[in-house]
């Protein structure tokens, strides 16, 4: 069986408008992990997958912010508080840039959307992500002034490094795991999957998926979100 690199948002969860994840799929990732790796790879921060993982007691193995943090356990241990063996914490880059986009946009009169406190960029360590009923434009032209892009996941815009992207994160994790990308079963929903989608041997858009995503997938799902990604299972493993 194929090591697997799954994405949360749009795929692990309910059609939207709800956002939460099917409870069907934590036993189906469980089930996973015990004939493969299974890595989680979303554009959330890091504490988000992180969590994921420890609640459903899988390996911490995970690429957050779009490929800019990642952590891979190679010997998650016996201890179920904890004790994995890992190479640490990966960052790939930094805030810097994408903090001076905020700040402009901020400046021109806009914010980013989220409230007060906002967590979703609270922990964020190399990118920001602004609420995607914010404004794009002035968004992309900032980005593209201090060399960033804006990658709209559905959920969110993420002003990030064009250079960082779930392959990056999926590169360091497959590396630590004695895999190859090419090793990967990949499932994802947009356009922030779509270059982990290149690199991964196999890969599911569900049906959902944004047009990214299905023109960069070997395969399209007929069911979306959870189920899609329920079946993408059943699919690649028949
Ligand atoms: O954080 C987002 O905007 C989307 O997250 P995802 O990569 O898990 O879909
Ligand atoms: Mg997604």
């Amino acid at each position: 069986m194929r090591p697997l690199a799954v994405d949360i948002d749009g795929t692990l969860t309910r059609p939207k408008p709800d956002r939460g994840i099917d409870p069907r799929v934590f036993d189906a990732l469980r089930a996973y992990a015990d004939e493969a790796p299974v890595v989680v790879a979303t554009g959330k921060a890091f504490p988000f997958p992180v969590g994921l993982c420890e609640f459903i007691d899988l390996p911490k193995r995970v690429v957050a912010e779009n490929g800019g943090v990642v952590l891979c356990e190679t010997d998650p241990g016996d201890d179920p508080y904890g004790g994995g063996e890992s190479d640490g914490v990966v960052h790939n880059g930094d805030r810097t840039a994408a903090d001076a986009v905020a700040a402009a946009y901020r400046e021109a009169g806009y914010d980013l959307g989220w409230g007060t406190p906002d967590l979703v960029n609270y922990w964020r360590e190399t990118e920001v992500a602004v609420a995607r009923d914010r404004p794009l434009d002035p968004l992309e032209s900032l980005a593209a002034e201090h060399g960033l892009e804006v990658v709209d996941t559905g959920y969110a815009y993420h002003v990030k490094d064009p250079a960082v992207d779930k392959d990056t994160g999926l590169e360091s994790a497959a590396a630590a795991l004695g895999y190859e990308p090419s090793d990967f079963l990949a499932v994802g929903d947009s356009e922030n999957d779509a270059e982990m989608f290149a690199v991964a041997g196999e890969s599911y858009a569900v049906a959902n998926a944004d047009e990214h995503a299905l023109a960069a997938a070997d395969h399209v799902t007929d069911a979306g979100y959870a189920d899609g990604f329920l079946e993408a299972l059943d699919r690649a493993t028949a």
